[in-house]
């Protein structure tokens, strides 16, 4: 009995990032409609000859988007609020407009919200349903994909986001009008699951023989009380397609006690991330063992990027075959491999026993390949010897560790965490160095990363310009920033962060401890992808890393310029993690290094310094059970980067990415002066926990999306404001400013969107004198 390997989903952004070129070209016009299809369509080819190539028995098809997977699958069942229904768009530009906002003859749609996917770096759009959605099959994008598959030779398990999580992670929309605070998207699940049905029976006709369901809420509390929803669901789905074998996919963390109905599903497979929660497998085993479910185990991980241990994997497989029978089980990847680089293929860089430690997605998909031949007793000895040195060499590696670092992490006293005073001395103590207006205004960080920059910096890397020449520009720049917000008359000026590809990358390449890579891009959101750098070891700080351009940037003018750092739960978050020591360990060992660079910005006549926290909330676990053992080391992390400095100095952070309700009391013990938080596409819903609380420090809700090109009018982001002030009646102080930093836009909507914004803050000014 030969036991099968199987892959989730593959990275879609192209070995050279070709996607992310050709939907550019497309939207600034330089390429036809054509061409970007006949693009995808080359790149869709590509992924599924690389996972035959590799010797992977099941193959995914339907994963591959131009955008998003869950604007796809709204695409599909037709899940688009009337403002782009109506729009006088192609189909194309419908759903581009869905994701990104358009802006384009008399045409001008807000983009849909995007939120983080679980706990990943990566964003869904969120869908906007309401009582006026009518399902419907609007395109049958996961038939056409199965179809040029099976055309060119491979027949694929098409993967579609589960009915269930697709409701749960959407919300109600605008076009639910007043009603909109108590609509339950979920309670569209009876009139979804019919029109999903239809797919599946098309599925089937087109002679798919297997299909993935992806229910990754599985892994979350708020399934506990949907079995009987996902029973009817699921029972619904055999009948429609009798013919079809579903595999429900689970990913990122573990079932608990929900396996109990799981198990009961009329599915043939359930899968489970055993990277993320190996922990799970006995408790899987025991419930699916009476049923005739086969198992298919998430062993090799699509969340981070270290060479699977082949010994550890054969026998956490063994333990399922030896319990379930070889004909039950089959071997995975823990999830998609859309959170992981295309191929190490592509990096020369790296040192070759550095490399050696990797498995990037092409090498993942030839690891479950392995991992079944393995356990179907072909011969694969080279493989698993090869691999076996591999392992020893990393784990030999990983002993080496930095005493100063070990010493001076054991070293850390209490008082360190905190700020010397309590926040209302700190203000006063601040005020005597700036005296602010009401309503401050000021950005995020970043302005405009142009192709000028790109090129500048990607010359300086490949030596074509001198590290002087560079820095001069990167002077001119920072000096066109300062400038322009002087003209504006912005409050707390920032430099722009020219000097940076990336805000965390540019921290992980400054700091030891740390290796980076060349091409290993992965996608965060629609075409803007991250080269996550990898901790390998002990981090340390071995020179400053910003003070250079912020005190360049504060010699040219005499306001207030605001220093801007990533904080150190961020940059873990969005780095590949060292797996040989905890977490919890890694951040504080950068947060002692920003803690120095804090320090040192001060010293250097910083008045105010960022600290962006914005993926803190997207770390946090997925059961609520975990989120205090997570929560306790992430906010004293911030705290013992930030409290190093005087009262005087006031310390900044900013999330984006919503729903800080639920953990409000954290941000809270993060004792923040000043904390933006991205708002304008939530409407001001986080607030009410601010108002509710009783949060006293200073809060600077976002006036705009800064993700979408379009420009907001004053009226515009005046209304919004005030919705702020009505959600925030008792806070004194709030901030004036965007969502986020301004990098993916472009300097003419970035200037006139800046002006109308300062535009809001004289206005409200004005409305409410001091
Ligand atoms: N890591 C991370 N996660 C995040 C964010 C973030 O800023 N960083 N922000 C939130 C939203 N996510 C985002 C993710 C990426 C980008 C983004 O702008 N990415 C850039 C790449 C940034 C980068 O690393 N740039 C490098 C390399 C740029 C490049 O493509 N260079 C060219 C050469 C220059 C040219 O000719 O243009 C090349 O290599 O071919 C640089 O500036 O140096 C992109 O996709 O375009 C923005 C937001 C949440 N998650
Ligand atoms: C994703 S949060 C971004 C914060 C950063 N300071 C910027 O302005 O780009
Ligand atoms: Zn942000």
């Amino acid at each position: 009995m030969s036991i099968q390997s199987a892959v989730l989903g593959f990275p879609r952004i192209g070995a050279k990032r070709e996607v992310k070129k050709a939907t550019e070209a497309y939207w600034a016009g330089k390429i036809q409609a054509a061409e970007l299809q006949k693009v995808a369509k080359e790149q869709r080819l590509a992924r599924w000859q690389t996972l035959k190539d590799q010797g992977v028995d099941v193959i995914p098809s339907g994963d591959f988007t131009l955008y998003d997977h869950v604007l796809d699958f709204n695409a599909t069942f037709n899940i688009i609020p009337s403002r782009f229904a109506q729009a006088n768009l192609s189909d194309l530009d419908r759903y581009f407009a869905m994701g990104r906002g358009h802006q384009k003859d008399g045409v001008d749609l807000e983009a849909q919200e995007m939120q983080k996917w679980f706990d990943s770096n990566y964003h869904y759009i969120k869908s906007e349903v309401s009582s006026k959605t009518e399902f419907k099959l609007n395109n049958l994008k996961p038939v056409d994909e199965f179809n040029e598959a099976k055309e060119a030779g491979i027949t694929t398990r098409p993967v579609l986001v589960g009915p269930i999580t697709a409701l749960l992670l959407g919300k109600a929309g605008r076009d639910e009008g007043a009603g909109a605070a108590s609509f339950e998207p979920l309670s569209l699940l009876d009139k979804l699951v019919p029109v999903y049905g239809e797919l599946l029976k098309k599925l089937e006709e087109a002679g798919a023989t297997e299909v993935q369901i992806d229910e990754p809420s599985l892994v979350m509390d708020s399934t506990a009380d949907l079995g009987a929803k996902y029973q009817s669901t699921f029972e619904a789905f055999a009948k429609a397609a009798p013919g079809l074998k579903i595999t429900l996919a689970t990913y990122f963390g573990r079932l608990d006690k929900n396996v109990e109905f799981v198990a009961k599903l009329p599915v043939a497979a359930l899968h489970i991330d055993l990277d993320r929660a190996s922990e799970q497998l006995d408790q899987v085993i025991a419930a699916v063992k009476p049923t005739s479910l086969k198992l298919s185990l998430g062993l090799v991980s699509g969340r981070n990027i270290w060479k699977n241990d082949f010994e550890a994997s054969l026998a956490t497989a063994k333990k399922a075959v030896d319990a379930l029978g070889a004909d039950r089980v089959v071997v995975a990847t823990s999830s998609s491999l859309l959170h992981t680089p295309v191929t190490l293929a592509n990096e020369s860089r790296l040192k070759p026993e550095q490399k050696d430690w990797f498995s990037f997605a092409t090498e993942k998909a030839a690891e479950v390949a392995t991992l079944a031949k393995a356990l179907s007793g072909a011969d694969v000895q080279a493989a698993l010897d090869a691999n076996k040195q591999s392992i020893k060499a990393r784990r030999d590696f990983e002993k080496n560790s930095d005493a100063a670092v070990r010493e001076r992490l054991a070293a850390v006293t209490p008082e360190q965490y905190n700020r010397k005073s309590p926040f209302p001395e700190r203000l006063a103590a601040q005020s005597k160095v700036y005296k602010l207006p009401q309503f401050p205004t000021t950005t995020i960080g970043s302005f405009p990363q142009t192709k000028e920059i790109r090129l500048a910096r990607s010359k300086h890397t490949k030596g074509e310009l001198s590290t002087e020449e560079y820095e001069k520009f990167l002077e001119n720049e920072i000096k066109h920033a300062v400038d322009f917000q002087e003209a504006i008359d912005i409050d707390v000026l920032v430099h722009g962060e020219p000097e940076r590809n990336d805000m965390s990358q540019y921290f992980g390449e400054q700091l030891t401890g740390f290796v980076f890579t060349e091409n290993a891009w992965v996608q965060s959101y629609g075409s803007r992808y991250v080269r996550p750098p990898i901790v390998v070891s002990d981090v340390s700080r071995p020179h400053p890393m910003t003070v250079r351009w912020s005190s360049y940037a504060q010699s040219l003018t005499k306001r207030p310029m605001k220093g801007m750092l990533t904080g150190p739960v961020t940059i873990l978050n969005w780095s590949f993690p060292r797996a040989d020591v905890s977490k919890e360990v890694q951040c504080k060992q950068l947060a002692l290094a920003l803690r120095d660079e804090v320090i040192d910005l001060a010293n250097a006549g910083i008045f105010a310094i960022q600290v962006d926290e914005p993926a803190i909330r997207e770390g946090l676990p997925l059961r609520q059970v975990d989120w205090d053992g997570y929560l306790t080391w992430a906010v004293d992390s911030f705290k013992l980067a930030t409290a190093g400095v005087e009262d005087k100095t006031s310390v900044h952070s900013h999330f984006c990415y919503s729903d800080f309700s639920l953990i409000f009391e954290h941000i809270k013990r993060l004792d923040c002066d000043v904390i933006s938080v991205e708002q304008s596409k939530a409407g001001g819903r986080d607030l009410v926990a601010f108002h509710e609380k009783g949060y006293e420090n200073e809060i600077g809700p976002g006036l705009y999306d800064i993700h979408s090109p379009r420009v907001p009018s004053v009226e515009e982001m005046k209304g919004r404001l005030d919705a702020y002030l009505k959600a925030l009646p008792a806070q004194k102080h709030i901030w004036v400013n965007p969502d986020c930093g301004l990098k993916t836009r472009a300097w003419p909507e970035t200037e006139q969107s800046l002006k109308n914004m300062v535009e809001v803050a004289k206005l409200a000014r004005a409305e409410r004198p001091e």
